[in-house]
């Protein structure tokens, strides 16, 4: 027989194990509740920090940390980013690789048939041959096929696909498709009929007004805005230059060539350097760290060859910093097409604007929005002079209409009593 006391040790005992044994089950149970949560959100969000590159277009690389200082110009801000806009397209796709950017895969047939076999050609960059493509929905659409010596593999242009296709707004050139067949890597955008704005302001028979440029100044900066503080994750551009902004059919400007690997210049040795030289970041050059505010750089460049057409390779900066000399200075290096045909006003503020801009310490440089505000607040300051010199001229025309009519009343009365005396 077990006397009590022994009963009592026997059942602390089984207690004292059973809530050992519970407290185990709970503490590893939860290890391994939030281990499969965290793996499945993993799944579901690829790392875009840690995309594979083209790097220097001489080999790629899939080295995690490499592609953190990699030309997938993505950075992290410190302030939270705004709501990504959606894409608003609704296509189906094909493989399913890109259908959470609403892109679509096309196969080499069905380019070589939109483009008429590869002859309509429309221009030639670094990255190959720009073909115009009719297709058969009767949508115009620019390819770029990337030209055969790319160092590009498939797998990392699926990657900058992947990333480009995260990116819509109304001022960038969207991708609409991609095709990846017969050793053949083609990305397919939306058609702009203008062209660049390089050939609008360098060609002798196209003519630009200054409403046009003020508005082209005003698309650029709000497409360069969603890239720096809308898209998620930020995108530094940083190849901006007049090449890269498009026009569509109404003028309207769009921001091109953004987030893909940029080639390395060569300048007869390996500089390291990406970009454009005329629209470079002095500071980069020294620093060789591209930041948002080489990109605000690069867009102060931009706005001068509104101002000026001089191209940043015809000693573009010299004019500039002659000009800077004055707040008038600009009235000097104006593009004779504007002579006499703009507000001398509102170019002297724009360019006050674009010298904030080329600030040469990279801090004191304005942020995207404060430029685009800027720019902004010229259309508006116009908007309220109008608006206020139509009030004034109304009731201009009301007063001198009122004078009118005592003039003619005043009249008869003379003539009545005129009437009567005689
Ligand atoms: N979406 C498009 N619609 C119409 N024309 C385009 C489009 N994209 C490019 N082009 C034209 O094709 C030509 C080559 O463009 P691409 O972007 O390849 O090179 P780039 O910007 O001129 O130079 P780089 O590649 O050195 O930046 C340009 O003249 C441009 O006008």
């Amino acid at each position: 027989m077990v006397d009590q006391g022994d009963l009592v040790v026997i059942c602390v005992s089984i207690g004292v194990a059973l809530g050992i044994l519970i407290a185990c089950l709970v503490y590893f149970g939860t290890r391994w509740y939030n281990k499969r949560t965290h793996l499945s959100r993993s799944a579901n969000e690829p790392s875009l920090t840690a995309i594979p590159i083209r790097t220097n277009g001489l080999g790629t690389s899939t080295d995690f940390s490499a592609s953190l200082t990699s030309s997938v110009a993505t950075y992290k801000s410190p302030n939270p980013p705004k709501k990504s806009h959606p894409t608003g397209r609704n296509h189906q796709n094909r493989d399913g690789f890109a259908s959470v950017s609403g892109i679509l895969k096309y196969s080499y047939k069905e380019i070589q048939k939109a483009t008429q076999n590869f002859t309509n050609i429309l221009g030639e960059g670094s990255f190959g041959t720009v073909y115009k493509a009719v297709m058969p929905t009767g949508e115009v659409v620019a390819v770029k096929m990337l030209a055969p010596n790319s160092k590009q593999g498939e797998k990392e242009f699926l990657t900058e696909v992947l990333l480009l296709g995260r990116l819509h707004h109304r001022n960038l050139v969207n991708l609409l498709g991609y095709c990846v067949d017969k050793g053949q890597l083609m990305l397919v955008y939306e058609f702009m009929s203008n062209g660049s704005l390089e050939n609008l302001l360098y060609d002798e028979e196209k003519e630009l007004s200054w409403d046009e440029r003020l508005q082209i100044a005003v698309d650029i900066s709000h497409g360069v805005e969603y890239l720096h503080e809308g898209a998620v994750p930020h995108v530094v551009h940083r190849d901006l230059k007049s090449a890269n902004i498009l026009l569509d059919h109404s003028m309207r400007a769009k921001v091109s060539d953004f987030g893909l690997s940029k080639e390395e210049i060569f300048d007869g040795r390996n500089s390291g350097l990406k970009g454009t030289y005329g629209y470079m970041d002095p500071a980069y050059i020294t620093s060789s760290k591209f930041t948002v505010k080489s990109d605000i750089y690069s867009f102060g460049i931009i706005i001068f060859e509104l101002i000026t057409a001089i191209h940043p390779h015809q000693n573009l900066m010299e004019y500039i910093n002659l000009a800077a000399m004055d707040y008038d200075g600009v009235d000097g290096i104006l593009d004779k097409q504007l002579v006499g045909n703009c507000n001398v006003e509102e170019v002297r503020q724009l360019a006050k604007i674009a010298h904030k801009c080329l600030h040469k310490s990279p801090r004191k440089r304005p942020s995207i929005s404060d430029v685009s505000q800027a720019i902004l607040g010229i259309k508006q300051r116009r908007l309220i002079k109008e608006d206020t010199m139509s009030f004034a001229s109304t009731n201009f025309s009301r007063s001198v209409s009122q004078i009118d009519e005592q003039q003619v009343e005043l009249s008869s009365i003379i003539t009545m009593n005129h009437r009567e005396i005689g």
